[in-house]
C-alpha cells in the first residue's frame, strides 16, 4: 500500500534538498531543450542541403556509427547505453521526417526557405 504524504507533513530539511534537487533538473531539462534545439537548427540545414543534392534523408551507415559511438559515451558516463541508443534513434526518426518533408516540399516546388 502506498501512503501519501501531504506537503505540510514533508520535513524542512527533505522538502529543501527537493528542492534544491529539482531546481538542478530544471537548470539540466533547459539545457537539453536548447541543445536539441541547436541540433535541430543543425539537421535542418542538413535537410536542405541534401534535398537541393537529391541525397536520401536517411543515412544508415551514419547512424550505426553515431550509436556506436554514443554507446561508448554512455557507458562511460555511466548512463544506460541501450536508453542512449534509443534516445538518439527517436531523434534521428524525426529528423528523418523533416529531412522527407523538406525533400518532398523541394519535389513539389514549396518556396525555399533559407538553408
Ligand atoms: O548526418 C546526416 O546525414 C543527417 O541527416 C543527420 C542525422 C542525425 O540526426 O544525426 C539524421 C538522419 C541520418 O540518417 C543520419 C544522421
Amino acid at each position: 500500500m502506498t501512503s501519501n504524504t501531504s506537503p505540510g507533513d514533508i520535513d524542512p530539511a527533505v522538502r529543501e534538498e527537493l528542492a534544491r534537487l529539482r531546481d538542478s533538473i530544471d537548470n539540466i531539462d533547459a539545457a537539453v531543450v536548447h541543445m536539441l534545439a541547436e541540433r535541430f537548427k543543425c539537421t535542418q540545414q542538413v535537410g536542405h542541403l541534401k534535398a537541393r543534392h537529391r541525397l536520401p534523408p536517411a543515412d544508415p551507415a551514419r547512424e550505426t556509427r553515431q550509436i556506436a559511438r554514443l554507446r561508448t559515451l554512455a557507458e562511460n558516463a555511466k548512463l544506460d547505453p541501450a536508453f542512449a541508443e534509443k534516445f538518439l534513434n527517436f531523434i534521428i526518426a524525426e529528423v528523418i521526417r523533416h529531412h522527407e518533408s523538406i525533400a518532398e516540399d523541394a519535389v513539389n516546388g514549396a518556396a525555399p526557405t533559407a538553408n
